[in-house]
């Protein structure tokens, strides 16, 4: 089956609606053939939009038939200008939407429905943003082509990507770009599975199907030598078996060189994904992202330092994508990013080398021509905002493209992103497809109607169809010859070099814009924060100040209470010293005091009591001599006695014994010799009788004798005692005295300090004086019976 060529089948296309011919540039173009190998490539009946509405895959609304556009459904179309009917080398971006089938656990209602090959519409869901907000009612978005659920990978690649195919390998650049939300399909559209290949894969089998044969010997036909980077195939897989080996008509007066190459834009920065990551592994080096760069001979951009492979087949190509896959994976791990969140692009270069027509040789010396296709899997489309950019850049490309005469030509703000600004000349001058993938289940309404709405602008932006070899701009592909180039572009410098001023003018103005906008929005700010400090000051003040308030008023009250409390506890108890504080100190104080001098007091008792003992030990000994001193008087009495009477002659007067007392007389009366004893004695005695005066002379020396020697003992013992005694006395005295002194002073201190004492104080000071006093008492009567002892033997004593 012949297929038709890129952007021009549809007017031969099975499905007509009311808008589509409106659409220039795509059904006035001439078609031309493409031819499978060996597949069949018709797309099957069974597989059109109306016939999953007749199975009840996808319901249309209730007011919209399969085929017509509802009356009351507003749509999203812009009108077709003059000047886009009239350009015949113009084309639309086209922008093909892509249901994503419906997984068999969902339950949920599909919100977009599918009214015609061309036409959807989506209805919000209750708890969309959409609905809440503007209880909108159903919208009806307008693509190229829709594509439902049950599309082959087979057929979208031929009726979306091939005619690309066709013109790169023709010699002109192309745009493939997917655009949706998460999970809605863009990356199995690009890449596909397994057993079913995106349109990735399937450009390269058709590239090089297409070029059989015609391959070009030249061992490197790019210029970019230094950057070649080689891949290794051990990964790759084998495809050829499975792909369908379609192949498009080429020019065979050439040979054909195919390379390749892979970067990601993450965070407004180009990386080159077939950069060897082992450098990238060092923590301190850094990824090092790719520089755009401006050719100043064609005034397209291109990649600084990017790395290039020379691919020979699908093989090379899948393996430099897998290769390219997993420095993604790799840097997304290093840098801890999230890989969803980049734009991956896949740029394909075709050389075209001529060659001779008679030997078939290569022809290096004369110009070669350079055409690049990029198939770009965009980031999930809620996930960034560049995204956004391209869709402002496109909506000035439509507004450019529908202006009238004499209208001012807008400036396109590509250099917004990096996206934009790589694909500038795609955009401008090249053939793009915009892939729009929907998850007709997936939460995501709002986000789903932005990408609608902005497809919706992308598919009415027209882009120039003309051949611009060598314009995509990638400086080591370059390889035209000057005179070729300035050919080319000479009919067109005028206008480009004044459109170059105004864009640059423009660009000047939007950053002087930015500029001020940020600037505003610094001071805006600045403002803020200023007036939400004062705010706080002033708050904070405030506070203060109730605060205080609060504080004071809670103190007063308090202080009333206290002094009335205060004068209650002075008016009952008047007694009461006047500082409960004061008097507790000073009870305090009191009370050590007293408890030192209980201290002392009982430290000089004891002393006290020390003495009292020895005292009563030498009255003890005192006695005890005294007695025995008596016992040998009355002996000595007795002796004398009994030798007078012995002797005769000794009148001895006895001594009165009534002043005695009957113990001494018992003495005196139990110590008397019998005279039988007393004659026995003297019998025995070798005596010389003494004349009578002799022993009354001797026996009265040694009486006296004898009494003095007592007697000095008794006065010594007498001294002694009398001596201690009356030390005792003293120290009792002293002791006594200062007690009571101090229970005076303390008394007087207290009386003085707190005029009257608390009766009870009184009473337990008074107390503790009466206890001082009894136990001084105790102590002097202690002290008494040793004194009249001592008196009694004086008296004695003194007898004799
Ligand atoms: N047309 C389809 N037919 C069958 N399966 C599909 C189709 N589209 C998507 N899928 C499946 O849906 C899942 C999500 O698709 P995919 O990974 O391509 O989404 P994505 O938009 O690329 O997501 P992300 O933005 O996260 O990369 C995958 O399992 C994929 O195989």
């Amino acid at each position: 089956m012949d297929v038709t060529q890129s952007g021009k089948n549809e007017a031969n296309s099975t499905y007509s609606t009311p808008i589509r011919s409106r659409q220039v540039g795509i059904s006035e173009t001439t078609p031309k053939k493409i031819k499978p190998v060996n597949k069949d490539l018709s797309v099957p009946p069974d597989r059109t939009p109306t016939s999953a509405l007749r199975r009840g895959i996808l319901k249309p609304i209730s007011n919209v038939s399969s085929n017509k556009t509802p009356s009351n459904v507003p749509s999203v179309t812009f009108n077709e200008s003059k000047s886009q009917k009239r350009d015949h080398n113009s084309g639309l971006i086209k922008a093909y939407l892509r249901i994503r089938p419906i997984n068999s656990e969902d339950v949920i209602k599909p919100y977009i429905q599918i009214i015609n090959d061309t036409e959807v519409v989506m209805i919000p869901p209750k708890d969309s943003h959409a609905f809440k907000t503007c209880n909108k009612g159903p919208e009806k978005y307008m693509f190229t082509k829709v594509f439902d659920e049950r599309t082959s990978q087979k057929r979208f690649f031929l009726e979306t990507t091939l005619p690309l195919v066709k013109g790169v390998l023709e010699g002109t650049n192309g745009l493939v770009f997917a655009y949706g939300v998460t999970n809605s399909g863009k990356t199995y559209s690009i890449q596909g599975t397994r057993n079913e290949e995106g349109i990735l894969p399937r450009t390269l089998d058709t590239i090089f199907s297409s070029i059989k044969n015609l391959e070009s010997e030249a061992q490197n036909s790019s210029s970019n030598k230094s950057n070649s980077a080689k891949i290794e195939d051990s990964d790759a897989l084998d495809l050829t078996q499975k792909l369908d080996n379609i192949a498009v008509d080429v020019d065979k007066q050439f040979r054909y060189a195919v390379w390749v190459s892979y970067v990601e834009i993450y965070n407004e920065k180009i990386y080159d994904l077939l950069e060897d990551p082992g450098s990238a592994k060092q923590p301190e080096s850094k990824r090092k992202a790719l520089i755009v760069k401006n050719d100043k001979r064609t005034g397209n951009k291109y990649l600084s330092d990017i790395k290039e492979v020379r691919i020979r087949n699908v093989e090379d190509g899948y393996s430099v994508l897998k290769q390219g896959m997993k420095n993604r994976q790799i840097f997304s791990t290093l840098a801890n990013e999230t890989s969803s969140r980049s734009h991956c692009i896949f740029m394909i270069k075709i050389i075209k080398i001529p060659c001779d027509k008679d030997t078939a040789t290569e022809l290096s010396s004369s110009f070669v021509v350079t055409s690049r296709l990029s198939i770009v899997d965009l980031a999930g489309s809620e996930r960034t905002k560049n995204v956004q950019t391209t869709g402002q850049c496109l909506e000035i490309l439509r507004a450019n493209q529908s202006r009238q005469k004499g209208q001012k030509h807008i400036l396109v703000p590509y250099r917004h992103s990096k996206l934009t600004e790589l694909f500038q000349s795609s955009f401008a001058d090249g053939e793009s497809v915009m892939i729009v993938n929907i998850n007709p289940v997936d939460t995501g309404f709002d986000e789903n109607v932005q990408v609608m709405k902005f497809s919706a602008v992308a598919k009415d932006v027209c882009t120039s169809l003309k051949n611009i070899s060598s314009h995509y701009g990638y400086r080591g592909t370059l390889l035209l010859t000057p005179v070729k180039v300035a050919k080319e572009n000479k009919t067109c410098e005028n206008s480009d070099s004044r459109s170059e001023e105004n864009y640059d003018a423009f660009i000047n103005m939007l950053f002087a814009q930015i500029e001020d906008l940020r600037e505003k929005w610094i001071s805006a700010e600045t403002r803020c924060g200023k007036l939400k400090l004062e705010i706080r000051e002033q708050v904070s003040d405030e506070l203060a100040v109730h605060m205080s308030n609060i504080g004071k008023k809670y103190m007063d009250q308090a202080t009333e209470s206290m002094e009335r409390q205060m004068e209650i506890i002075r008016r009952d108890t008047p007694s009461t010293i006047h500082s409960g504080v004061s008097y507790y100190r000073f009870s305090s104080n009191l009370v050590d005091k007293l408890q030192n001098e209980i201290v002392e007091l009982e430290n000089e008792v004891d002393n006290m009591e020390n003495k009292l003992k020895i005292c009563a030990s030498l009255l003890n000994d005192k006695d005890a001599l005294i007695e025995k001193l008596q016992v040998e008087n009355k002996e000595l009495e007795k002796q004398v006695l009994y030798i007078a009477q012995k002797l005769d002659y000794v009148d001895i007067e006895t001594e009165d014994d009534s002043n005695l007392t009957d113990q001494e007389l018992n003495a005196v009366n139990i110590n008397k010799p019998s005279e039988e004893t007393s004659l026995k004695g003297v019998e025995n005695y070798n005596y010389i009788s003494p004349t009578k005066q002799e022993y009354d002379d001797r026996v009265e020396i040694s009486l006296f004798e004898e009494n003095d020697r007592l007697y000095d003992i008794i006065e010594e013992c007498d001294e002694e005692v009398k001596s201690n005694v009356s030390d005792l006395s003293m120290a009792i005295y002293d002791t006594e005295c200062r007690a009571v002194d101090s229970q005076k002073r303390t008394l007087d201190e207290i009386n003085s300090q707190k005029g009257e004492d608390p009766p009870r104080k009184k009473k337990k000071l008074r107390n503790k004086k009466t206890y001082f006093e009894t136990e001084i008492e105790e102590d002097l009567n202690k002290v008494s019976p040793p004194k009249m002892k001592l008196v009694s033997n004086r008296k004695t004593l003194r007898r004799y």
